[in-house]
């Protein structure tokens, strides 16, 4: 399997600059790609990476999307004054031109198209290239907001060409809208574009009607075009994350993508003069962490947008250091979504209906009002406050940026673990695991005695388990002191280790302990105080045991066939585990799980985005198979195989709605749809 990560720059991309004054263009400086590059050898990011060099690209490849009318245009720039090249950028929407425009240009695209081979080849799994000129406005005949040739496009039409691909992803996650890839694509299923951006009704640049939820794709591309408008600035963590969660993750799980390339602008981020968006540099960390469980980890990131260079820099060493495969940082902030995300989100959702198979159930009685309701908020409120108080207004705010980035980013890149899972050597089975893993000593039995009858006697009952118990404790030991970041561990009687790992988590100040139980569970844990929550997946409906906020049982019994547990992992799970932020993550297999081996290993590897990569694996000793699988997730050896997704049938779509019905008051990121009367 592909490991390693490659990194592209080439300094030549910054002598691209504007020659005269343009209070439009003036943020699209050098400085963006020369400061993100900086902050990445700042924290040793760069060294860890694979050098790829960039090429200039050949016009052949630039006419993969673009006319030779354009591509003479951009060559004949390169010869012109000042003043001729004031004349040529003025037929275009915030465009400008400098004599190495042309250069840099090429080079934009030639790197892109170098990580796209690196990454088809297996040369490494995933990289990112950081060029400018942006591309994704740039049209076939056209060049647009910054943008003279689009990268992404040409690289998606280049992968199809060169590697046969049939289903490339797109996400772009910039703040604006990426109408010139949308136009390159409305009509190919092959490409799945996937945008959000500010939009305030139209209000926003480039304010087009085509940027709103119902341009889905034309002819035989329709519903391969989603378009996700921010009606409101001031979007946060909680909102991005409901997005990915109830829109772009399923339809991405569904459309099965062979490659996936990300538009990435960090002009959604927090301090940004044209996105006014407040989510964090970590929340790039986790929209990275999703999409690498894609195509086998094939990821290509390409730079777009980004205009406030503290927070460009700090959010391009998010996506590098998870790229990487480090622990993904613990996200801040309020986790609900606001109302108008969650009418975008509802809205989209809805336009999508009819065109993908997660969606065949989705309740659209509400869409007749909705959208004139939406219209009705606009005229309620006709200068629209933004729905979270945006803490940066302006300019002259930026210092507070500055400060805010400093303190905040210092407490969240901690050094990376230098092993990543650890597991102990009780038993021959754990040394069939496939992938290089620190093995723990165990305490000692004489000590687990004197542990087991003091703090865990009501628990642990018989001898047996006592060489399990020695083992959990020392991984739990190991990841508590950030030691490791996640190990395994198995047990004859997982519910009872299960429950002494959790009461000893506690014990040891982990104040929110997420555990996921997939099978059987004799013994269920004290769930009152709200240290723990407890996510039972089993077969049967457990009898006696009331649900509360802290202890849901979902009942599923996975498709024989393949797999159909992502609705469940993310339209109900991941939503409720992101609302309660762990700060650490059980996840037991016990016997007669209901779940097949690549349900198990999505939960695995999603939930990896949670209490900062911690996870403790409990095993029943007899599933070695699990055992394995759970082990490459665990290390990140290989992207994990999923199996064949399977679509939910209406029962399990429902199952999952009772419930999302149920708690999306208490956990709010289940939130996808407006209640009746808002
Ligand atoms: C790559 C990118 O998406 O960040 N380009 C943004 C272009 C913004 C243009 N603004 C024009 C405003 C005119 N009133
Ligand atoms: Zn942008």
């Amino acid at each position: 399997m592909a490991s390693g990560t490659a990194l592209i720059y080439d300094e030549e991309m910054t002598t691209h600059k504007l020659l005269w004054s343009d209070p439009v263009c003036d943020i699209e400086v050098p400085e963006r790609l020369s400061s993100s590059y900086d902050q990445l050898k700042r924290y040793h990011l760069v060294e860890r990476c694979v050098h790829v060099p960039a090429r200039e690209a050949s016009q052949e490849e630039i006419l993969l999307v673009h006319s030779s009318e354009h591509l003479e245009v951009a060559k004949s720039t390169q010869t012109m004054n000042e003043e001729e090249l004031k004349k040529v950028s003025g037929n275009y929407d915030a465009f400008f031109f400098h004599p190495n425009t042309y250069c840099c240009a090429r080079l934009a695209v030639g790197a892109t198209l170098e990580l796209v081979d690196a990454v088809m080849s297996g040369k490494v799994r995933n990289g990112m290239a950081l060029v400018r000129p942006p591309g994704h406005h740039s049209q076939r005949n056209a060049a647009n907001g910054f943008c003279l040739f689009n990268n992404v496009a040409i690289a998606a039409e280049y992968a199809k060409l060169k590697y046969g691909l049939q289903r490339i992803l797109i996400v772009d996650w910039d703040v604006h809208h990426g109408q010139g890839t949308q136009y390159i694509f409305e009509e190919d299923p092959s490409v799945l574009y996937f945008s959000w951006h500010r939009y305030e009704h139209q209000e926003f640049w480039p304010s087009l009607k085509e940027s709103d939820y119902d341009a889905v794709g034309l002819g035989k591309g329709k519903g391969f075009n989603i378009n996700l408008p921010w009606n409101k600035v001031g979007m946060g963590n909680s909102d991005y994350l409901a997005a990915f969660f109830h829109v772009l993750l399923p339809m991405a799980f569904e459309f099965d993508p062979e490659l996936v390339i990300v538009s990435s602008g960090y002009d959604s981020g927090i301090g940004d003069p044209e996105g006014q968006m407040n989510a964090t540099p970590e929340v790039f960390a986790h929209l990275t962490h999703f999409v690498m469980q894609l195509a086998n980890g094939k990821l290509c990131v390409i730079l777009e947008g980004g205009y406030h260079l503290k927070s460009l820099s700090e959010s391009v060493c998010m996506t590098v250091r998870t790229l990487l495969g480090d622990p993904v940082p613990q996200i801040t902030g309020e986790m609900a979504p606001c109302l108008s995300a969650v009418e975008s989100i509802q809205n989209v959702r809805a336009a999508h209906k009819s065109y993908w198979k997660w969606l065949m159930y989705e309740d659209t009685s509400f869409l007749q009002n909705l959208s004139t309701k939406s219209l009705l908020l606009k005229k309620a409120n006709p200068n629209p406050s933004t729905e979270h108080e945006s803490k940066i207004t302006n300019n002259d705010e930026t210092v507070k940026v500055e400060r805010f980035l400093e303190l905040h980013m210092k407490n969240i890149l901690f050094p990376v673990p230098p092993i990543k899972t650890a597991t102990t050597d009780s038993r021959g089975s754990v040394h069939l695991l496939p992938v290089p893993v620190h093995f723990v000593k165990e305490i000692d039995k004489t000590e687990i005695k004197a542990l087991v009858s003091g703090f865990y006697a009501d628990i642990v009952k018989e001898d047996k388990n006592l060489l399990s118990l020695g083992s959990i404790l020392a991984i739990l030991d190991k990841i508590l002191k950030k030691e490791v970041c996640n190990g395994i561990a198995e047990s004859p009687t997982c519910s009872v280790s299960v429950a002494v790992a959790l009461r000893h988590s506690v014990r040891f100040g982990f104040q929110r302990v997420l555990c996921i139980f997939v099978g059987d569970m004799e013994i269920i844990p004290n769930t009152e105080d709200g240290k723990i929550l407890m996510i039972h997946i089993c077969e049967k409906e457990q009898s006696g045991k009331t649900r509360s906020k802290h202890y849901i049982s979902l009942n599923w019994k996975e498709d024989a066939e393949g797999n159909d547990f992502f609705p469940a992992v993310l339209g109900f799970i991941l939503p409720v585990a992101y609302s309660y932020q762990p700060n650490l993550t059980v996840i037991a297999v016990g016997p007669n799980r209901s779940l097949g081996i690549s349900g198990i290993s999505l939960l695995f590897s999603l939930l990896q985005g949670l209490a900062e990569s911690r996870i403790l694996a409990v095993i029943k000793d007899t599933e070695i198979n699990v055992m394995q699988s759970v082990a490459k997730a665990l290390v990140g050896a290989s992207a994990p195989q999923f199996g064949v997704y399977v679509p939910p049938t209406q029962e399990k779509v429902n199952k999952i709605k009772i419930l999302r019905d149920q708690f999306q008051q208490e956990w709010k990121m289940l939130q996808c749809s407006v209640k009746d009367g808002i």
